[in-house]
């Protein structure tokens, strides 16, 4: 996709703050500092329309990034950060759990697990949680251009193994080295044309008026 328009719509702290229409959004979602700022930016080709920074924990509101009028992406505060206080982790807790059970804007979810590290406890929960609610995760594996050769097909075999998905259904990921580029859009690509053809379904059978 040719990113020709791209803003921060809001950073919200509850429902009621979400944009009111019916674009399809991706959600990003992993531990704090795995690179989901940085991920946003090197789809959208900016340097800095997400805020990246090496301190984790930085971002703690729900950012909807407008592309093209045509989708968002959502980029969830980061899980399993300990320095953030207890109740602050359960309030964002409570947030992304509210998105996830309630948006119906939602057309797919990332997640995010870095590269170098064995997938986290949060990781392993979040997965479950999501293919729970039936929602299948897209697993990107973040800083790619941090392993060599070797661990890359360590890293990538071992993350598979993990989630219980072959290797071909696992992004490696490099906002560096731009790897994943193509295939993460491909992804989004066909969420975005699922999400489409679901609500061209509901249009029909319940809302004469137009519903997307
Ligand atoms: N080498 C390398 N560094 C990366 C990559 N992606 C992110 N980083 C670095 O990792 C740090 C965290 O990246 P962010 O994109 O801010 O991470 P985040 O997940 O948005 O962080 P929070 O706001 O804490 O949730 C920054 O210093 C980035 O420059 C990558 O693919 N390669």
């Amino acid at each position: 996709m040719n990113v020709t328009k791209a803003e921060i719509i809001i950073s919200a702290v509850s429902s009621k703050q979400y944009p009111q229409d019916h674009l399809p959004e991706l959600v990003l979602l992993g531990r704090s500092n795995v690179g989901k700022s940085s991920f946003v930016n090197t789809l959208i080709r900016r340097r800095n329309l997400a805020r990246t920074s090496s301190q984790p924990g930085k971002t703690q509101t729900m950012n909807f990034y407008q592309i093209n009028d045509l989708f968002r992406f959502v980029d969830m505060p980061g899980y399993g950060y300990a320095r953030v206080s207890k109740k602050s982790r359960e309030k964002w807790g409570a947030m992304i759990e509210t998105y996830l059970q309630k948006r119906e804007n939602l057309a797919g979810v990332f997640l995010l697990v870095d590269s170098r590290h064995e997938p986290s406890e949060d990781d392993e929960l979040m997965f479950n949680w999501l293919t729970y609610y039936g929602l299948v995760p897209m697993v990107v594996m973040t800083k790619f251009d941090k392993l060599n050769a070797m661990r890359k097909r360590k890293a990538l075999n071992n993350i598979a193994a993990t989630f219980h998905l072959p290797t071909k259904d696992v992004i490696p990921f490099s906002s560096v080295e731009k790897d994943g580029y193509d295939t993460a859009w491909e992804r989004i690509e066909t969420a975005l044309e699922a999400y489409c053809a679901r609500n061209e379904g509901r249009n029909q059978s319940q809302d004469p008026s137009g519903y997307v």
